[in-house]
């Protein structure tokens, strides 16, 4: 890809996508640049990736063609204040919450924007992207997007109402997978397995049955009612975790996600 990319805060997810978009081959590392206010990550970044930083954001706006704002909600505001974008470039925020309207205000209703609901594991080829764009943004550039995204992973297009719910599900998800592997793994551990092998199978059993799903297309109630043997061992693990509501759990979890998202779009109005 000719295209240069620059990362306008290079922490979690800016240090995964920078790392999945090396690992991809997608993009050389010699047309990524980073600038983040803590020098320390950016050294990290050049050392093991090979991307080139720069000392300040508007000297990455004049060397990339494609800018990645990827500082908290909270710092957008200021991180670009400022900062004189052209009408060429293409600027993907992936903060969480705020709004293409919020992003056209700050950054000019002229420019080609996108709002983009990354995740972590990116950093590995398997993330999951949606992206939304702004009416300036041309097929070409939404194109290219879904490219530089689909790279890490998976990535389509959904309109920016539904954007709040993805981050509350696929933004945020991973966080409750790891949750769910380190408890099952602690389960392992009480029935007597050793750490390293309990948190292996936990690992593999999920990245398994999410496989069956993606693979299969089949109803994930039907593939777990294949696992359910009639008066055997899952059936009695279900009955805990139903009487335990870790549906409801789940789904709240979602929701509340997706809450939050919008009340920090609302902290920054
Ligand atoms: N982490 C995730 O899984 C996901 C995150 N997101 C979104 O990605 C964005 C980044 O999140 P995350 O990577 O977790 O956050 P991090 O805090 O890990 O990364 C943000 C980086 O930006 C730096 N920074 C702060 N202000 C500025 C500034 N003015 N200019 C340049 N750099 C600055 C921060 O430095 P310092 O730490 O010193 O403040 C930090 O290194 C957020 O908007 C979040 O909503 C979206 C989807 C998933
Ligand atoms: O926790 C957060 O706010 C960010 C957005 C989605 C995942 N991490």
């Amino acid at each position: 890809m000719e295209q240069t990319i620059g990362f306008i805060g290079a922490g979690a997810m800016g240090g995964a996508l920078i790392a999945g978009l090396v690992k991809s081959g997608l993009v050389s590392p010699e047309k990524i640049f980073a600038y983040d206010i803590c020098l320390e990550r950016l050294e990290n970044l050049k050392k093991d990736y090979g991307i080139r930083v720069v000392a300040n954001a508007q000297s990455l706006v004049e060397k990339a063609g494609i800018v990645i704002l990827a500082v908290k909600p909270q710092n957008l505001p200021e991180a670009v204040q400022g900062l004189n974008f052209k009408p060429s470039h293409l600027i993907i925020s992936i903060a969480a919450g705020i709004s293409l309207k919020q992003l056209m205000s700050w950054l000019g209703e002229e420019l080609a924007i996108i709002r983009a609901v990354p995740n972590t594991p990116a950093l590995v080829g398997e993330g999951i992207t949606v992206l939304a764009a702004n009416p300036v943004v041309t097929p070409e550039q939404r194109e290219r997007a879904l490219t530089i995204f689909g790279s890490v992973g998976r990535a389509l297009m959904l309109p920016e109402e539904q954007l709040n719910a993805v981050t509350g599900l696929s933004g945020s998800g991973p966080a409750y997978a790891y949750l769910m592997i380190e408890a099952l793994a602690d389960g392992g551990v009480r029935c007597g397995l050793p750490r390293d092998v309990a948190v292996q199978l936990a690992a593999q059993t999920l990245l398994g049955a999410a496989r069956m799903v993606l693979l299969t297309g089949e109803h994930p109630a039907v593939l777990k009612d294949r696992v359910t043997s009639p008066g055997g061992t899952t059936i009695a693990g279900l009955e805990v975790l139903e009487r335990r509501a870790v549906r409801g759990a789940l789904m709240e979890a979602v929701k509340a996600g997706a809450e939050r998202a919008r009340a920090l779009s609302e902290e920054q109005a």
